[in-house]
């Protein structure tokens, strides 16, 4: 939650320079060594010659026990953020299909394993998607356990990615692929009923199946995997979409990282400092009209260094 509150108060930016040799001959700013705080690659270039590199979509990871309201997070955030570009890709969507054999047998099938999903697919798309591909992602039939084999969603490409799914903090490959990675904690009771209202009325399963399937994978797969996974999380949203508080929190935060995006991409040379206390407090010295001389420029220095 510190990071959603520390960069609620603003980013810094540094290096804003779009035009390199306006601003060198320039005598009112520093020459050479304030270009540290630039991106090297593009400030080496001559401005205009230089292909901005395409700034890659902020990717969302909502993880969570089944029912937990996973879904119902990611629809509100997306609500919340309607003036942006926003895709949701379903872990649920990668789940591998039964061969013959499991299929008969489907009651001894364990669902909420890792193994139960095509994790390198699922890189894959991503991978893409993050690349500024579009993507065909596979749909799946909660009802025959098998994914439809003529139809596919496609996902075009966005600013935001949100990954939803119960595993999607288990495998480091995927988390490494998340900016933000949010967990979703609702009370087992709480989603117990959820799941069995759910899975009757919308997948086709009776609740006695339900109970012997939640009893014998989906509670030890919850205490064995997705449990363990919660500390990989920045936030943590107690109650799900009950908690207004929390979804307004985590969409600020992400608005506030989509407006360093868009400046980004107008400025390819620009590059942003991470908020710390050391970074506010400089700033603050530097804007007070009580500072010294020396004092202005030994902190004014040290920002334009970083
Ligand atoms: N805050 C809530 N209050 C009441 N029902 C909810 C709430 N959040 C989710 N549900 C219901 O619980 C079920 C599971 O929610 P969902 O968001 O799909 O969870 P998940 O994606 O984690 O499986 C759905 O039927 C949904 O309508
Ligand atoms: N054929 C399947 C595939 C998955 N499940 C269950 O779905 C749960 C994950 O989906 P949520 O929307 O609840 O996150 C998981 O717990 C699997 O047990 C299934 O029952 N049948």
């Amino acid at each position: 939650m510190e990071d959603v509150l520390d960069s609620a108060v603003g980013a810094h930016f540094s290096g804003l320079r779009r035009d390199l040799r306006r601003l060198s001959s320039s005598s009112s700013l520093p020459s050479s060594p304030s270009s540290a705080t630039c991106n090297d690659a593009s400030a080496a270039a001559p401005s205009g010659l230089a292909s901005p590199a395409p700034r890659q979509p902020f990717v969302i990871g909502v993880c969570g026990g089944t029912a937990s309201g996973k879904t119902t997070v990611c629809d509100m955030i997306i609500q919340q953020l309607h003036d942006h570009r926003v895709v949701l890709v379903n872990q649920d969507s990668f789940y591998r299909g039964l061969t013959e054999e499991e299929s008969e047998h489907v009651e001894e099938y364990n669902f909420d394993h890792p193994d139960a999903f095509d994790t390198d697919q699922l890189l894959e798309c991503m991978g893409k998607l993050k690349s500024g591909q579009s993507v065909n992602i596979p749909i799946y039939d909660f009802k025959n356990h098998r994914r439809c084999s003529e139809s596919f969603r496609k996902v075009n490409v966005s600013d935001v990615i949100i990954l939803e799914g119960i595993l999607v903090f288990h495998d480091q490959r995927v988390r490494d692929l998340m900016d933000m990675k949010i967990f979703v904690d609702t009370d087992a009771d709480i989603r117990l009923a959820r799941r069995i209202r759910r899975d009757t009325v919308e997948r086709g399963r009776d609740v006695l199946s339900v109970l012997e399937q939640y009893g014998r994978f989906v509670k030890p797969a919850f205490d064995d995997f997705i449990l363990p996974s919660k500390k990989y999380a920045d936030v943590i949203i107690p109650r799900g979409g009950d908690n207004h508080v929390a979804i307004d929190l985590i969409a600020q935060h992400i608005r506030t990282k989509l407006g360093q995006h868009d400046l980004c991409k107008l400025y390819p040379n620009v590059c942003v400092v991470q908020t710390t206390f050391q970074i506010r407090g400089m700033h603050t010295l530097i804007r007070d009209r009580e500072i010294t001389t020396p004092d202005f420029v030994f902190y004014s220095d040290r920002l334009i260094r970083r």
